[in-house]
């Protein structure tokens, strides 16, 4: 029986709930507003999104989360605070619940740290007391890394505004976890029908460029040890890696993209590392371990947005070597998110 840590499982504070409710009847043209209505205003179906019950999975730690995690033998949730996040939120109101939301989690996992662990959240919104912020949760809350939701009011991390943030992480050698939103307004464009702004095909699109943007960027020559986690199989990264690398070689050659001390794959394998969470595909997995190695796949449910039945048995069913499975389910995890 291998020790199961699952890396991306969502979680939320009523106080953040209610300021969500807020943007959900604001005349915010964010396309997060369609899933946020969905579910933090779902009194009236004003999403097409229907009535969702994930306000109550993501509030919840020990009555119904505990005893699933119990029913199917997961030892741990890696909880953060679930997308977006406080970044809809004006830059005093985010700071001030990014800071009340991280409390409560280091609450959470003082209290069963043999069940949780979690990643603090900060906002972007305001870099140089996110900085703080990120300082404040690794060495005060000692929390075991970071979480952000993608693009900021459609600015993303290669944007210099931000670096701060990133100096901070990599000083604290705290890993960003990179969770996905609904695309930036920039971005949105045809994504707004068929539910594309979701995490069926839009929050693909908008984690996959912020990580392009970050590593075409130089970001990564900047920070060398600045570590990022994704979710989703690596946001389709991955399968197209080779096409990536092949493509930007030739952009720089032309002067269309600045030159970098180290290439995209390159930079895809040593500062990332991914998760399982949402992509129950055991063929994609077996090629996303073989072709950016088994020390950057972690296991994740994605919980509540995905039951937790099926992430185990999809997890405990993969055919693979037991080093492997350890590292999946568990290894990789202790060492990126500093699990004892
Ligand atoms: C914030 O709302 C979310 C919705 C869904 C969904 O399945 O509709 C998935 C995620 C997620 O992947 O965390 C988040
Ligand atoms: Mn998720």
């Amino acid at each position: 029986k291998c020790r199961l840590i699952a890396c991306e499982e969502a979680w939320t504070i009523p106080e953040v709930a209610d300021e969500l409710k807020k943007v959900a009847r604001s005349p915010s043209q964010s396309l997060d507003k369609l899933l946020v209505a969905g579910i933090y205003d779902a009194e009236e179906d004003t999403s097409g999104y229907g009535k969702m019950n994930f306000l109550q999975g993501l509030l919840d730690v020990e009555e119904q989360r505990l005893p699933q995690m119990d029913e199917h033998g997961v030892d741990m949730h890696l909880l953060t605070l679930t997308a977006p996040g406080v970044q809809m939120f004006d830059a005093d109101t985010a700071t001030d619940l990014a800071a009340l939301s991280n409390d409560r989690l280091a609450e959470i996992c003082a209290n069963r740290p043999d069940r949780f662990a979690g990643l603090g959240s900060f906002a972007p919104q305001s870099p140089k007391r996110a900085a703080k912020e990120v300082e404040r949760v690794m060495t005060e809350l000692k929390l075991n890394g970071l979480v952000v939701n993608s693009h900021t009011n459609g600015d993303y991390f290669d944007d210099y505004r931000f670096w701060p943030i990133l100096e901070a992480a990599e000083a604290h050698d705290a890993t960003i976890y990179i969770h996905p939103r609904a695309p930036s307004d920039s971005l949105k464009g045809p994504l707004q029908d068929y539910a594309m702004d979701s995490a069926m095909w839009g929050y693909g699109v908008e984690v996959g460029t912020m990580m392009l943007r970050m590593m075409a960027s130089g970001v990564f020559d900047r920070f060398p040890n600045l570590k990022v986690c994704v979710g989703h199989m690596g946001e389709m990264v991955p399968f197209f890696i080779w096409r990536i690398n092949f493509m930007n070689s030739r952009a720089q050659k032309v002067g269309r993209a600045p030159k970098t001390q180290r290439s995209m794959e390159e930079y895809f394998r040593d500062n990332f590392v991914f998760t399982t969470s949402g992509v129950e595909d055991h063929m994609a997995l077996r090629y996303a371990i073989d072709r950016m190695g088994i020390d950057n796949v972690i296991w994740a449910i994605d919980y509540p947005y995905q039951p937790m039945k099926p992430a185990v048995d999809f997890i405990e069913s993969f055919e693979c070597t037991e080093a492997e499975m350890h590292a999946l389910c568990h290894g990789n995890a202790e060492r990126v998110f500093h699990i004892p």
